[in-house]
């Protein structure tokens, strides 16, 4: 690279010349126009070319249209000719109608008679009696006319058809006039047509005033002769209007069109001309004969088509040829000078390498040397040729003497721990290629005394070749064993920590430093916001928390201090001052956008100085328990609600170990339902207790003890007694649980039942009460011998029956009819239960069968009720029926019998004294 510079230099000072630059220019643009101009020329060529094919085109097409209108007018008045040659006379009318059809852009056609001097007077009286008022033959002065002098003969202008003239100038004798009056003399020589020079045509606008007259001779039959010459018809055109005719009015412009007269010898005489013309060489001339005249047509371009191509596509190839020559040459003057600017910098920049590469190799020695002084190891690679060096000071960091160690890679390679190799040599080649700005590696070296120590490896390439690949580094060797063990300290103790923090999975821990930048993000916090420790450590937890919480309450705390908080640092900063700590609840934000309840205590941490160093926030996820309690509450309400309105009271009843009753929760309904406020049960029951109705006190606290023993739900209806409503019937219900006091407690539910009570009396006496009699019936007789068995089972006293059916009731029923029998029946009754004693029960057991239960009656005594009753009945006749009588039986009950053989014993009585004929008293045996 140093060799190839100067040469550079060398042709850079050649060009940078700048005559040499401008010659470069000067010769692209003279060749560029050069160039440009030739190509122009061949261009122009072939324009022009085609130019004149078009004006050819357009001349011949030109030439042509007037030929064929100039031959029209003579194939025209040819057929007026005919037409007059072919009738002896022609009307007006018939002129009219035969020319009128031709006329197109003619301006007259004409019927001229050939009239005798001596005939005028009555030629121009009749003309005035064909309604031509005041018709006379008249000659043509100027542009007007006057009567005619006496002539031998006259051709005055007779019948006229004509779109374009005011007023035909009849009776105008065409003699009158030289050119007509030679077209006459030329017509009546050569017996054909004829056209006059060029005459002023008098009636029409000022542009159509120049014309020609053509004139066809008329005979009487032929062949023609002089003699025989009747008039001629005469036709006259516009000239202008003639040759622009056929022309459509945007060609016309283009071309510039010139008609002269050439039938004379050397004589020429300019009939038409459409335009001025412009010099050209283009023109194209055609001469063309008309009836008896020559008409030379001469066309040449107008200046509208010679401008048509005002900017031609040669000019377009010079002007572009120009331009890109004068751009070419631009450019490369451009280059030329950025080449030249290039070529400089390429040379101020190497001299400045080289100044440096000197500078580098004496600060290399210097840096070497001092380095190796510091206690650092220098090493210098060459990777491309493998070269490589170890300071001194490296080797001496080993332990090695200078020559103990190769000066090579390998070498230093071996002697790094296999562990850390891998690393190491990954850092290096991502230095090597140029992913990393510089190399740096930590790892463990073998001393010589067989130990490891950490060194510092750090490195950096210094020069690159032109393909990129490093041609040599150098590095720097630290002993970093000492700092690399209090590192490893602090990461292992760091480590606990961290693990420590972890463990309380359940709880959140973070820590900030005094700027607020999260140091610590545990697994619990992890847990509870959803983000990773990755994500949040460096930024401040304020994105954990709702903003408009966060200022409710830095407003708030401002508030009480009596100063501005403004914002989440500032709050922690004040509530963390002087060792105090803060405890609240807070609404945190998770990183999915929900919130959660979570109770947060702040404080501050201090170092070993007690200089405070950073905070430090634990929180715990309160959620659940906020929602559980607001749920109990929401529960509590509604319990109230509900207890408020049923009819009874809900309660919670409680029985100490001691016997010692209380109520330590009652709804309200308790007010209604015992009379006595819920405050004064709480403690103590007995003032409910004393409400009870006394009958029923020991059952309700019995079945009470009971359920307490058996732990089975309580169920009890009592009697209450009550200042205001007087007795009442309650009904308990509750369910216990033995707490772990040894105390149990009911749940439970009392209603006032008085209303069933009294439904459950009635229905009850209903069910046990013959609906005839009034007596008991067969069901509650059996209840109630049940009932007197066993308390005559418990020596209570004796037991007998009596039992009574009224003879043949049958024959009542059929004689005196079912209501005289039924009459019998409540008499019956009647009368026994006037005798009965007060204890006992007469009941019907069915029909016309009856027993009196006794209760302490023996046999005997049970013989005398059933006298009495037989004397009752046989003492007085039923109305309506007369006497009745009854078989009856007594038995007393045995030691040991039961309900049914003790019935079937009097029944048996019964039955033997309706044997024995009836009306009589039989002892069960
Ligand atoms: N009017 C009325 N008749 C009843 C009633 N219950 C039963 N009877 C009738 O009482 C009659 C009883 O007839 P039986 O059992 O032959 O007895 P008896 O006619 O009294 O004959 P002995 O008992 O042998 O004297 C039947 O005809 C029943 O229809 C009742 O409540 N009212």
């Amino acid at each position: 690279m140093q060799s190839l510079a100067p040469e550079k230099l060398t042709l850079s000072a050649l060009l940078s010349g700048r005559p040499l630059v401008w010659l470069v220019c000067l010769l692209v643009v003279f060749g560029g126009a050069a160039l440009t101009l030739l190509l122009s020329q061949a261009v122009r060529s072939v324009e022009e070319n085609q130019l004149r094919a078009r004006f050819n085109l357009a001349a011949g097409e030109r030439i042509s249209r007037i030929q064929e209108r100039l031959d029209g007018q003579l194939k025209e008045l040819d057929a007026v000719q005919r037409f007059f040659n072919n009738s002896h006379e022609v009307t007006l009318g018939e002129f009219q109608g035969f020319v009128g059809p031709l006329l197109g852009d003619t301006l007259v056609y004409s019927w001229v008679p050939r009239i005798a001097g001596n005939e005028r007077e009555q030629f121009e009286a009749r003309a005035r009696e064909e309604g031509m008022a005041g018709f006379a033959i008249r000659d043509l002065k100027g542009d007007s006319l006057v009567t005619s002098p006496l002539r031998p003969e006259y051709f005055p202008v007779y019948y006229s058809v004509t779109s374009r003239i005011d007023q035909v100038p009849l009776g105008m004798d065409l003699n009158s006039n030289p050119p007509r009056r030679a077209a006459i003399a030329k017509a009546r020589s050569s017996h054909g047509v004829t056209v006059t020079e060029r005459v002023r045509v008098i009636g029409v606008v000022e542009r159509e005033a120049s014309g020609v007259v053509m004139l066809a001779p008329v005979y009487d039959g032929t062949p023609p002769s002089d003699e025989r010459l009747r008039g001629f018809v005469v036709s006259v055109f516009s000239l202008n209007l003639e040759m622009e005719a056929a022309i459509a009015p945007d060609n016309l412009a283009s071309l510039v069109m010139r008609v002269s007269d050439v039938s004379e010898d050397g004589h020429e005489q300019l009939i038409y001309q459409s335009a001025e013309a412009p010099e050209s060489d283009l023109l194209q001339r055609r001469v063309v004969p008309f009836g008896d005249r020559q008409y030379l047509l001469e066309v040449v371009p107008s200046a509208d088509f010679l401008a048509e191509d005002t900017l031609s596509t040669a000019d377009l190839v010079a002007i572009s040829g120009l331009v890109f020559t004068l751009l070419l040459a631009g450019y490369l003057l451009l280059m030329i000078n950025q080449r030249q600017s290039a070529l400089a910098l390429v040379a101020e920049r190497t001299e400045a390498l080289r100044e440096r590469e000197i500078e580098l190799q004496l600060s290399e020695e210097r840096w070497s040397f001092a380095l190796d002084g510091a206690g650092h190891g220098v090493w210098d690679w060459e990777p491309q040729s493998g070269r490589f060096f170890l300071s001194r000071g490296w080797k001496t960091m080993l332990g090695y003497a200078e020559d103990e160690v190769d000066d090579s890679f390998e070498a230093r390679g071996r002697l790094i721990h296999p562990q850390d190799q891998p690393l190491a040599r990954a850092e290096l080649e991502r230095h090597l290629r140029g992913a990393s700005a510089v190399y740096q590696s930590q790892h463990r070296m073998l001393h010589k005394d067989g130990r490891w120590i950490w060194v510092l490896d750090r490195g950096k390439v210094v020069e690159r070749g032109v393909d990129g690949l490093p041609q040599r580094m150098i590095g720097t060797q630290t002993d970093i064993s000492s700092s690399k063990a209090v590192e490893l300290q602090l990461a292992m103790a760091h480590g606990q920590l961290r693990s420590l923090l972890n463990a309380a999975t359940q709880v959140a821990i973070v820590s900030t430093d005094l700027r607020g930048a999260i140091l610590q993000f545990n697994v619990g916090a992890e847990r509870m916001f959803g983000y990773r420790a990755v994500e949040m450590i460096g930024r401040h937890p304020v994105v954990l928390h709702l903003e408009s919480e966060v200022a409710e309450r830095c407003r708030a705390l401002g508030q009480r201090l009596g100063k501005l908080v403004p914002d989440f640092q500032a709050y922690m900063e004040e509530v963390t001052a002087d060792d105090r700590f803060d405890e609240q609840e807070w609404t945190f934000q998770r990183r999915d956008g929900s919130r959660l309840t979570g109770s947060l205590i702040l404080t501050g941490v201090r170092d070993e100085r007690e200089v405070l160093v950073g905070y430090l926030g634990v929180a715990i996820d309160i959620t659940e328990r906020k929602h559980v309690q607001q749920a109990l509450e929401a529960r509590d309400r509604l319990l109230e609600k509900l207890s408020a309105r049923v009819p009874g009271v809900l309660y919670q009843f409680r029985m100490e170990p001691n016997e010692h009753f209380s109520f330590p929760y009652t709804s309200a309904g308790i007010l209604e339902v015992f009379e006595v406020d819920p405050e004064t049960v709480r403690e103590d029951a007995m003032g409910l207790l004393e409400r009870v109705h006394p009958d029923d006190l020991e059952r309700v606290q019995s079945s009470i003890r009971r359920s307490a023993e058996l732990l089975t739900p309580w169920r009890e209806d009592f009697r209450v007694l009550l200042p205001r409503q007087g007795l009442r019937w309650l009904r308990g219900e509750s369910v216990p649980e033995r707490g772990e006091d040894g105390a149990v407690l009911w749940h439970g539910y009392i209603t006032d039942i008085t209303g069933l009570k009294l439904v459950e009396q009635e229905l009850r006496a209903l069910s046990i009460t013959d609906a005839l009699t009034g007596v008991y019936n067969r069901r509650y007789f059996q209840e109630r011998l049940d009932l007197e068995i066993a308390r005559a089972e418990r020596r209570e006293g004796p037991l007998a029956l009596v039992m009574l059916d009224v003879d043949h009731f049958k024959q009542i029923n059929d004689c005196h009819g079912h209501e005289a029998g039924d009459r019998v029946l409540k008499a019956l009754c009647l009368r026994v239960g006037e005798r009965l004693r007060r204890i006992d029960v007469l009941c019907r057991l069915g029909g016309e069968e009856f027993v009196v239960l006794c209760p302490d009656t023996n046999v005997e005594q049970a013989f005398q009720v059933a006298q009495a009753l037989w004397q009752a009945l046989a003492k007085e006749n039923v109305a309506g029926v007369g006497r009745v009588t009854a078989s009856f039986g007594c038995a007393a009950w045995r030691d040991g019998e039961d309900a049914d053989d003790l019935l079937r014993r009097v029944d048996a009585a019964v039955y033997a004294a309706k044997q024995a004929g009836r009306n009589q008293i039989r002892i069960a045996e």
